[in-house]
């Protein structure tokens, strides 16, 4: 059977349509169930293995999974792409529409999510047995637009219709508990929940390069644990009738979209305790099923916290082995913490998540008395250690800390800073429990799918094996001077520049030259990451062409995109007036075609990988000390775009292995901001020591990209003066300079290709294959089924 058959078949016997009426959807929906009939068989023979040779299992728990689009990823991974284009050929159908037609999965926020989706793919790459575990939101991230500049949420509906990816899993379904209270006898503990939900599971099969693997994305729904209350109904309560349903459903109903910001929510507790809950159930389920000694479980079961979200499975873990299986609390802790390891991303303060006792002690009674059984032997242990329940809350990151075997950072230097801030006094107390594991990105996404030309180019010359092990690409070390590969190079470059010009061209009616240096800035919006740092050296550009039109200057594009938590205004402040700049720039005949300003709505993972491949300059900028790692560097890196960049997160080995020469590195060290933040006024200081700075604030201040509402940015420019809490002040003025150098370095084109070229060829490390390596060696002690012992 043909694969266009196949496809023909599907939408007959699947979508009840025949070629003449179907739709796109249709089309695409067929053409993934033909897929997906690929993928059982592997996932099949993979699930029989592991039962087969019984090994440890990973379970990856994570609130978020930011999987994007998954068509394409299962093409390339099971090396369909050449059948699957001849027979959308022969169809006479756009191979690009379908493809363009699934919705991306963005059950995330930014990076947690991404590595998470990373990581599940080289989990299935390199053949180690394991499942993400998450929560099925029916909404995601939400979808951003533009009103007169300022961002507009609008709820995300990639449920709304057919996901054709999952298998739902009736048979696995878990009653969680909520709230209520406990009852001790006999020195037994007894939690009577006052509310249940059920938790079922929706299986991904997500497979690894050439099909060699499959491992399984499970993901959770709420749903009512008891039936459609009739009485009411018949009462004619309606509301009453339909309430408990909804009430279950709120459960796994939308993503918090905060990336940085605790929501302190009642429902995201639940959240967090309904998905960790749900998952350790089911994996001590199948535990039990090839073994029955309890004791034995931190010999077969690894369990990664993603960040502090699911931390309460250290508390869970041990309810289970106490009160389900009778195991004493110290034996049970000791193997809750055996199994449990946890990855800190983040440093920023507001982000580390701490709960009141009093809505821990409502929602869940039983685990806050076995929190306070955890702190108090740890207390007893180490007399003076900080505490887990401090001024009346309940500190997550200290919970995963103690209730963890390992604890890991996700960059050498994130890792550094983690044992000097957040936990310098656990380090202290436990020396050897914090370990470094660098981020790291799949090839598979993140090169060879999103940027043919540059694959094809490659594997032409290397062949193929770079995909499973990215350090061959070292070997392009040696084609910088090789003339016909720059310049193949180089054309790859320009044919992905020249998509999305055309691209940019049809979806925003704006006019971009293919010639001009592509500077990227694209992530979360956030004050730490400085996207109004890159906004003000634009303006300072600007006034510097217009002072001078006919100077030499090297044409730029400054690319943005990125969503703000919907509650944090700084940062939608900073949208407004990034949209505002840019209405005043693109319409200034003065500068014309050598400055243009892009902000194209709704950034998500398919507009990471338009915009990735043909980005030249990328945007790392942010605050020495507070980007944990950073994963888009390490994406445009890959892709042939040089960084300018600050000593911060990954940057720091990013520019060991490219070399600092193929690195724009500009501003203050970590040590530096602590340092220059005791001096009294340094924002002041900083800001009268550059005119150049001085005239874009008061540009700005005054009202020149909003005349019709001048005081519209007091707030943010006084914020500059007197809270710049990121050194934007501080870090300006070598920021420009620096861009000024690569200004001049892109008009050394050959130069510029070979800096580019030794940027892709040096990015080998950080593979996400290296990533999950290290973590199944130095934390999960987890060994692949299928492929030789890992190094
Ligand atoms: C409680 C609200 C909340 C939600 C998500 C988060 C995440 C930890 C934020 C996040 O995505 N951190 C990013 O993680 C990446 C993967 O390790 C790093 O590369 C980024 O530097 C880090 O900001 C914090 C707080």
């Amino acid at each position: 059977m043909t694969m266009k058959t196949d496809i023909l078949n599907r939408l007959k016997y699947s979508l009840g349509k025949d070629a003449e009426h179907a739709s796109t959807y249709d089309w695409r929906i067929a053409l993934s169930l033909v897929l997906r009939d690929q993928m059982v068989e592997t996932w099949f023979d993979a699930t029989r293995e592991t039962y087969a040779a019984s090994p440890k299992r990973v379970y990856y728990l994570s609130m978020e999974f930011l999987m994007g689009r998954l068509i394409e990823d299962m093409i390339g991974n099971l090396q369909m792409e050449e059948a699957v284009k001849a027979a959308i050929d022969e169809l006479g159908l756009d191979y690009d529409a379908i493809v363009h037609d699934e919705p991306d999965a963005a059950l995330g926020n930014g990076g947690l999510g991404r590595l998470a989706a990373c990581f599940m793919d080289s989990l299935a790459t390199l053949g180690i047995p394991a499942f993400g575990y998450g929560i099925r939101y029916e909404h995601g991230l939400f979808e951003q637009s533009f009103a007169q500049g300022q961002q507009v949420e609008k709820p995300e509906t990639w449920l709304t219709q057919r996901h054709a990816w999952e298998f739902e899993r009736p048979e696995a379904q878990y009653r969680i508990g909520f709230g209520g209270h406990v009852d001790h006898h006999e020195g037994k503990a007894y939690w009577h929940p006052g509310e249940v939900v059920m938790a079922t599971a929706y299986d991904t099969p997500i497979v690894g390069w050439k099909g060699a693997w499959g491992n399984t994305l499970r993901l959770w729904a709420a749903e009512p644990s008891k039936d459609f209350d009739l009485e009411s109904f018949n009462r004619g309560d309606y509301l009453a009738a339909g309430r408990s349903e909804a009430l279950a459903r709120t459960i796994s109903r939308v993503l918090y979209p905060d990336d940085t910001t605790e929501s302190g929510k009642e429902l995201r507790l639940k959240q967090e305790y309904f998905f960790t809950a749900a998952s350790l159930m089911d994996l001590m389920r199948r535990y039990l099923q090839d073994h029955d000694d309890i004791r034995a479980l931190p010999d077969y079961v690894a369990i990664q916290l993603n960040d502090t979200h699911p931390a309460i499975a250290g508390p869970e873990l041990v309810r289970l082995l106490v009160d389900d299986h009778g195991l004493p609390m110290d034996e049970a802790m000791d193997i809750a913490r055996r199994c449990l390891a946890y990855t800190n991303h983040t440093l920023l303060p507001e982000a580390l998540e701490r709960w009141s006792e009093h809505l821990m002690g409502r929602i869940l009674p039983r685990h806050l008395e076995i929190i306070r059984v955890i702190e108090h032997a740890h207390q007893s242990e180490y007399p003076g250690s900080p505490r887990i329940l401090e001024h009346g809350d309940v500190r997550m990151g200290e919970l995963a800390f103690i209730m963890a075997h390992k604890v890991n950072g996700v960059s050498a230097l994130h890792t550094e800073l983690v044992k000097e801030t957040v936990f310098a006094d656990l380090h202290r107390i436990h020396p050897t429990r914090i370990i470094n594991q660098t981020n790291g990105i799949t090839p598979r996404r993140w090169l060879h799918g999103c940027n043919p030309s540059l694959r094809r180019l490659i594997t032409d010359e290397i062949g193929e094996g770079w995909v499973t092990d990215l350090e061959q690409l070292s070997t392009l070390k040696s084609k910088r001077d090789d003339v016909g590969f720059i310049e193949a190079f180089t054309a790859s470059k320009r044919e992905n520049k020249v998509n999305l010009s055309n691209w940019i061209g049809e979806t925003m009616g704006i006019t971009l030259d293919p010639e001009a240096m592509f500077d990227v800035q694209i992530k979360r919006i956030h004050e730490y990451k400085r996207q109004l740092m890159n906004l003000l050296e634009t303006v300072a550009l600007w006034n510097d062409m217009r002072d001078t039109p006919n100077a030499d200057w090297t044409p730029r594009v400054k690319i943005f995109g990125g969503k703000a938590a919907p509650g944090y205004f700084v940062a939608k402040d900073i949208i407004r007036l990034i949209n505002d700049v840019a209405g005043v720039i693109n319409a200034d005949e003065v500068t014309g075609d050598k400055l243009k300003i892009v902000y194209p709505p709704n950034y998500n993972v398919t507009m990471a990988e338009r915009l990735i491949p043909a980005a030249d300059l990328s945007e790392q900028i942010s605050t020495a000390g507070k980007e944990a790692s950073g994963t888009g560097n390490m994406k445009f890196a890959l892709n042939g775009a040089l960084t300018i960049g600050t000593l911060d997160g990954a940057n720091v080995e990013i520019r060991e292995h490219v070399g600092s020469e193929n690195f724009f590195l500009f501003g203050l060290t970590a040590q530096e901001v602590m340092e220059r933040r005791t001096h009294h006024g340094f924002a002041r200081a900083a800001i009268e020591a550059s005119p150049r700075l001085q005239r874009v604030l008061g540009q700005i201040a005054e009202g020149r990209f909003a005349p019709h509402d001048p005081s519209r940015y007091h707030g943010l420019v006084g914020m500059l003066y007197d809270h710049d809490y990121f050194l934007v002040t501080c870090d300006f003025d070598s920021y420009f300079d620096t861009q000024r150098r690569a200004d001049v370095a892109y008009r050394n084109a050959k130069n510029w290709a070979a800096m580019a070229l030794a940027n892709t060829a040096s990015m080998g490390w950080f593979s996400s294959d290296r990533t999950i390596t290290g973590y199944a060696r130095d934390i999960w002690g987890a060994e692949s089924v299928t492929r030789p012992k890992l190094e």
